[in-house]
């Protein structure tokens, strides 16, 4: 079967000071998961949120919404626990960040692999869905072992560099999100950067059926049109 459509609105876009009516915005316009950007300072040129905050929206939602947590941090490995205990209901982290050679080469060298393999175990071990994020640069191949390992929950291809919200998406993408849908009809393939209305059916059609957008969502004089516009999207792409 083919997998729901989601709309994941990146809560990095939200105002900080009022997350949690943000949030709920959110989720009563027809999100079904809320994106949270995590960046370390180190991966990435920017801080953003920690697990207090994961902990206090999960307070805030409860069970109305998936946390779908992304991870752009150096160490993955260390914060497997404490998002796990925050209420983080997906993990999902850099694939370069633990395995730096899938940017140079269409597989995996064997000990990335294991410490790859080895940290998606924590992650499920820990109660939490599994996500490997590819940045522009990581190949796509690069996650066969993991599938094929049975790891995976999720594997979320990334339109921008990452860093920061509000970038253009990157057209150059869209083979990749296809090349993954067709070796994986039933995975959960995300799409994450410069979504709106203008790019999210080229994703959509290549076979992304969970989109994140911050910008477009949080920018919108109407909300609710804009996580409606999204979701036409994904549905006349599922048709
Ligand atoms: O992971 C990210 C950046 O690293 C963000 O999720 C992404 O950029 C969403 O923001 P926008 O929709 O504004 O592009
Ligand atoms: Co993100």
């Amino acid at each position: 079967m083919a997998p729901a459509a989601v709309i994941s609105p990146s809560i990095l876009s939200a105002d900080f000071a009022n997350l949690a009516p943000e949030a709920k915005k959110c989720i009563q316009a027809g999100a079904q998961w809320l994106h949270v950007d995590v960046m370390d300072g180190h991966y990435v040129h920017n801080l953003t949120i920690g697990p207090p905050v994961v902990k206090s929206l999960k307070a805030a939602v409860g069970t109305s919404a998936v946390l779908d947590c992304h991870l752009m941090v150096t160490e993955p490995t260390e914060w497997v626990d404490d998002f796990a205990k925050a209420g983080a209901d997906i993990f999902t982290f850099q694939l370069d960040a633990v395995a730096p050679s899938c940017l140079t080469s269409e597989t995996v060298i064997p000990e990335e692999l294991e410490k790859a393999k080895a940290l998606m175990k924590a992650i499920k071990g820990a109660g939490m869905k599994a996500g490997v994020c590819l940045r522009p640069k990581a190949a796509a191949a690069c996650v066969a072992p993991l599938v094929e390992a049975g790891l995976v929950d999720l594997i979320l291809v990334l339109t921008v560099e990452p860093g920061f919200g509000g970038q253009a998406f990157m057209p150059e993408m869209v083979p990749k999100i296809e090349a993954l849908r067709k070796a994986y009809p039933d995975m959960d393939i995300e799409v994450d950067g410069g979504i709106k209305d203008s790019t999210v059916g080229a994703a959509a059609k290549a076979g992304a059926n969970v989109v994140v957008a911050g910008s477009y969502v949080f920018g919108a004089s109407d909300l609710k049109a804009a996580v409606s516009t999204l979701q036409a999207a994904l549905d006349a792409a599922a048709a």
